[in-house]
């Protein structure tokens, strides 16, 4: 099922290396060429063009973009108990996890009587995006609205597209999911034309929709793609784009284990990316043979087998745990799962990788719901950059200063030397006024 690219013996460049890695064939820039007319048109004709581009796109479109407070009242109170208690769960654990990521803030006495404070501000309106195409993501309702909570943000605009078989409404449970966590600016709109309506507003007369200072959240390849146009007059967190996994497995490692974590992240696009690295022929061959009967079995059955067999999927066959600890750090995956004998110690050695998940008994779906860990993250290699969703994407270190006029006054005639060094002279007069 999965193709199988034999590294050992080699010792490629690192250009060779990731020219021998599997990729994606369609990559961010081609979508920007298709999502940068549907932004440019959002952001001239507004609410008409929104509706357009959601007929074409999801099938549907809703009689009016906002989504009323009834119906997300009436989803929650209708939501499957069960479904109710894992979502609770979820945002116990991800407040959990996210509270633990706020910085503190320190005031340092540089010299006596001059402090400068690094105080940590949140930003005032965010857009947050969660996906709704070929399956729906009530999990990122949380993912995306509990960093933004914690991180002290006032307003929160969600965005997730009109369903066709909720008459263009969102889906039940992302509404619920919204009610429960007091979210209750929700629009019925996706992909680029949601992005671009978060990124410059609608101020058409009717209910204007103010421009965002963030979007976060994750969603298609078009969806990521947008994020980057956005980004031109707004903050974006991650491009976190088609879901990918890599797993680094030695011969200790449980074949069925490595195949159902696998499968699980392919089941959720046909461009979904699925890499097994390892040192073991027998393995491979063990975990190839469970993936077909996975598979077969699996609701989703012709997704996974897509996903599996594109270029983007594979095994990759390494000398050892070195070489497959090195070329981990050249892919960048999004998740990296790791089940060697010591896995530990070898998880300390992987610096590129959106989030890293140890051991036999830290799957990814274990993080994509409950683990207290967000999974919103980054695709594409840009691991190498980029880090998953958190409370930073939501505030700003801010610097104060604050000095006394003696502390101002000892340091004026340093200030004034480098003031003249680059001719602004009217820097060193503004300080020596003060004296
Ligand atoms: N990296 C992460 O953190 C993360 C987390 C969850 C999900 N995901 C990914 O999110 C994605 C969800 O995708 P989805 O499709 O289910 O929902 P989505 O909401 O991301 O995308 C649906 C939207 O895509 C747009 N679209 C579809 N085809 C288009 C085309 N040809 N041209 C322009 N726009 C088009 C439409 O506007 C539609 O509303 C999956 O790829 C999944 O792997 C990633
Ligand atoms: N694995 C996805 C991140 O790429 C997140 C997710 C949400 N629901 C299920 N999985
Ligand atoms: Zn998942």
């Amino acid at each position: 099922m999965l193709s199988v690219t034999d590294l050992r013996d080699l010792s490629p460049s690192p250009a060779e290396l990731n020219a021998l890695l599997p990729r994606a064939r369609v990559d961010l820039d081609a979508a920007i060429d298709v999502v940068t007319p549907i932004m440019e048109d959002v952001r001239s004709r507004g609410r008409e063009a929104i509706a357009e581009w959601s007929r074409r796109f999801d099938g549907s479109a809703p009689e009016e973009l906002r989504v009323s407070p009834d119906y997300l009242n009436r989803c929650l109170d209708e939501l499957d108990p069960a479904v109710r208690t894992g979502l609770e769960i979820a945002i116990a654990h991800n407040r959990a996890g996210h509270r633990a990521q706020m910085p503190r803030e320190v005031a340092t006495e540089i010299v006596p009587g001059g402090i400068v404070r690094q105080r940590w501000i949140p930003v005032r309106r965010v857009g947050l995006y969660v996906p709704g195409g070929l399956a729906v993501y009530p999990s990122s309702v949380v993912m995306n609205v509990v960093a933004a909570q914690v991180a002290g943000v006032a307003e929160t605009a969600l965005v997730t597209p009109p369903q066709r078989h909720f008459d263009g409404n969102i889906h039940p449970t992302i509404a619920a999911a919204c009610a429960l966590l007091g979210v209750d600016e929700v629009y019925a709109v996706g992909g680029a034309q949601a992005i671009a309506m978060l990124a410059w507003g609608i101020d058409d007369g009717e209910a204007p929709i103010a421009p965002v200072d963030v979007i976060t959240g994750p969603g298609n390849i078009y969806v990521a793609a947008a994020k980057r146009v956005a980004r031109s007059v707004c903050g974006i967190d991650a491009e976190a784009g088609t879901t990918e996994i890599a797993i680094i497995a030695d011969d200790s490692a449980h074949a069925r284990f490595v195949a159902a974590d696998l499968a699980s992240q392919a089941e959720h696009d046909p461009a979904a990316a699925s890499v097994l690295i390892t040192d073991s022929e027998e393995l491979a061959r063990e975990v190839d043979t469970e993936l077909e009967a996975i598979v077969a079995a699996t609701r989703h059955s012709d997704r996974c087998r897509t996903a599996l067999g594109g270029p983007q999927s594979g095994i990759l066959l390494v000398s050892d745990i070195d070489q497959a600890i090195d070329v981990a750090n050249a892919y960048a995956a999004e998740h990296l799962e790791i089940h060697t004998a010591n896995a530990e110690a070898d998880a300390a050695r992987i610096h590129n990788a959106g989030a890293i998940f140890v051991g036999p008994y830290s799957p990814v779906p274990l993080g994509d719901y409950v683990a207290g860990s967000n999974h919103v993250l980054p695709t594409s290699g840009t691991a190498r950059y980029a880090a998953g969703l958190n409370v930073m994407a939501f505030i700003k270190p801010v610097q104060q200063i604050h000095y006394t006029a003696e502390a101002l006054a000892e340091l004026t005639p340093h200030l004034g030397a480098l003031a003249e060094s680059e001719d602004l002279p009217a820097h060193g007069e503004a300080a020596r006024a003060r004296a």
